[in-house]
């Protein structure tokens, strides 16, 4: 529904030039929830602020809804940004307004009816759970409290696309959780669109389906959530997934484990249904041998499994060969060999 195709954004500054988004091609799908990940400065909200028009591209195109924005006129231009709710990290909020008087003002823009827009403000109250803060001023609210009356006041005009701008980087980790919960839902049960910029590893594990990895205004790896996180390939990739998932112990750990005399160490993935089945106690068996689990874990990620587990084996050596063979078609298993990680 949103796509870009070869769009860069150049800054022309006095003495130079900023190339903040080079050849970006990639669509965001109807419905679903996207996720633009990228350290300070990678191109993140100038890729957002090309799609709801504050800054036009040097270069490329893109159209929403298979039209091409450069096109629209001044009147089309304002209907789809009514059309495009945004959430800011600071909130925005009017602070002169009360939580009420905020989720009204999109619906004054539009000029609904004073009846009407009673009605949708106290149904938008209901659905972010503020209802009984509706006469409270923004001071008087909580960070989440007041990310949620964002939230509600870009729901407003029933937008078709949610815009988030690191709509939780100013909030703690419980706050996160429950801001992110709320955005589900606005997904799930409006079926609207999020497209979400953010540095943190943690808000695309928990509700993007895509996500795209940026890094100096190029967009340099892209897909399912679960696929990227299980296989990423880029190492700036492999940077953020660490931040969320340590998949090796601490080197102390790991040197006490050799210095013990521990044996070879395997990584072993697991992706999806395979987790259910008792795949390496089936082949151990199988093989006469035993395993130990020296570290690990199994999550879930997207509705499915993942796990990652340091394993070591005991027992005869052919029978280890053998045994690791058959493991190799069923799972991704490779010997650890740079302990330090
Ligand atoms: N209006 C502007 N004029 C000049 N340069 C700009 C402008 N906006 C952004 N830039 C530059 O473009 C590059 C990308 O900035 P952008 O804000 O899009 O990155 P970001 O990934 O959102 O980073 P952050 O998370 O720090 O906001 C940076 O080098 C920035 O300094």
């Amino acid at each position: 529904m949103i796509a870009f195709e070869n769009v860069s954004k150049t800054f022309r500054l006095e003495k130079r030039e900023v190339q903040a988004v080079r050849d970006v091609t990639l669509t965001v799908e109807e419905g679903e929830i996207f996720g633009v990940i990228g350290f300070s400065g990678a191109g993140k909200s100038t890729l957002l602020r090309l799609v709801n028009m504050l800054e036009r591209p040097t270069k490329g195109t893109i159209t929403i809804h298979g039209v091409d924005i450069s096109t629209l006129t001044p009147k089309e231009l304002r209907q789809r940004r009514r059309n495009i709710g945004m959430i800011f990290q600071n909130f925005n909020l009017f602070q002169s307004r009360t939580v009420a008087g905020n989720i009204a003002y999109p619906l004054k823009l539009a000029g609904w009816t004073k009846a009407k827009i009673k009605e949708r403000v106290n149904e938008l109250l209901r659905f972010v759970g503020l209802s009984d803060k509706a006469t409270d001023y923004p001071d008087q609210l909580s960070g989440g409290q007041k990310q949620r009356v964002g939230i509600a006041r870009a729901l407003a005009t029933s937008p078709d696309v949610l815009i988030c701008d690191e709509a939780t980087s100013a909030l703690d980790p419980e706050t996160t959780a429950e801001i992110l919960r709320l955005l589900k839902k606005v997904n799930k049960e409006f079926g609207i669109t999020i497209l979400l910029i953010t540095h943190e590893m943690y808000v695309i594990q928990s509700i993007c389906h895509r996500v795209a990895v940026m890094e100096n205004g190029q967009v340099i790896e892209t897909g399912d959530v679960f696929d990227v996180f299980t296989d990423p390939q880029h190492s700036t990739t492999q940077r953020f997934i660490q931040s969320v998932q340590q998949d090796l112990p601490s080197p102390h750990i790991l040197q006490d484990w050799r210095a013990k005399g521990g044996k070879k160490l395997y990584r072993v993935l697991f992706k999806g249904s395979i987790t259910n089945d008792a795949v390496l106690s089936q082949v151990t068996q199988k093989h006469y041998i035993h395993f130990n689990i020296v570290y690990g874990s199994v999550k879930e990620l997207q509705e499915k499994l993942f796990g990652n587990l340091l394993i070591s084996f005991a027992g005869d050596a052919d029978r280890i060969h053998d045994a690791l063979n058959e493991l190799r078609q069923l799972v991704d298993i490779e010997e650890v060999t740079d302990l330090e990680g």
